[in-house]
């Protein structure tokens, strides 16, 4: 799979999110936070949700079932045009740009390492692969992680309607451990 054929295929699924009814979206994305106690994980245990942009599924409704249930949440923000970072979500903090268009805690915000990522996806395949924006930044945070000798776990956000026949995994690409959609979490055999 050529760079061109990964890009046509990011531009079908995505095509397939934006042209969902924006009331499913809705209703989907609260279906999630039903889910969420399927994600295993103790009191204490950071994870990076994020704020939705463009016609994502919105993770916010999951994020505050699973700060009940004690997670501490965190969010990317953009460094530089290639480097996130997780920042600690605080209720009640004021939210500022964080770059390509998202919004999220500003540089006064503690950075925390997340042990769990809900990463948003364009779309993904039935083995956990993943396709992005395509910029690389989730990519290139989880290899920064596995370098400091963290391995956080991979859970992809998405409506079922972006599941795609087969996505071709670069070595870069790490699978998911997870799917989380609207009919439920879907777990990836990893040991393959
Ligand atoms: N909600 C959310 N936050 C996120 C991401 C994300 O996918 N979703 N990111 C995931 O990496 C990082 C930000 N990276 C992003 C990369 C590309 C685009 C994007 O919309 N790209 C457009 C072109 C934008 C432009 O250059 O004008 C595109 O792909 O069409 C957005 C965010 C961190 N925060
Ligand atoms: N660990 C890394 N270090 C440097 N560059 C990387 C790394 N991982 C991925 N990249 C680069 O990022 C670009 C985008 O990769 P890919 O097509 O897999 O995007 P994606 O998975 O859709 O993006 P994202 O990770 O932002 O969701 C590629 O050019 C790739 O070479």
């Amino acid at each position: 799979m050529n760079s061109s054929a990964k890009s046509q295929l990011r531009l079908g699924a995505l095509a397939q999110r934006d042209g969902l009814d924006p009331v499913h979206r809705v209703e989907w994305s609260i279906a999630v936070a039903a889910f969420a106690d399927q994600i295993v994980f103790d009191p204490g245990t950071v994870i990076a949700g994020y704020m939705p942009i463009r016609s994502e599924l919105d993770p916010r409704p999951l994020m505050q079932a699973l700060a009940l249930r004690g997670a501490r949440l965190c969010a990317p923000a953009l460094l530089d045009r290639t480097t996130i970072a997780f920042r600690e979500l605080v209720k009640g903090e004021a939210l500022t740009n964080t770059g390509f268009g998202t919004i999220g805690p500003g540089p006064d915000a503690a950075e925390l390492k997340p042990d769990i990522i809900l990463l948003p996806l364009a779309g993904f395949d039935r083995m956990g692969n993943r396709l992005g924006y395509g910029a690389g930044h989730y990519d290139r945070a989880i290899a920064r992680l596995h370098e400091e000798g963290r391995t956080p776990r991979l859970i992809g956000i998405a409506f079922a309607t972006q599941q795609l026949p087969h996505i071709d995994a670069e070595p870069h690409d790490v699978p998911l451990e997870a799917v989380l959609t609207e009919n439920g979490l879907r777990r990836f055999n990893t040991t393959a």
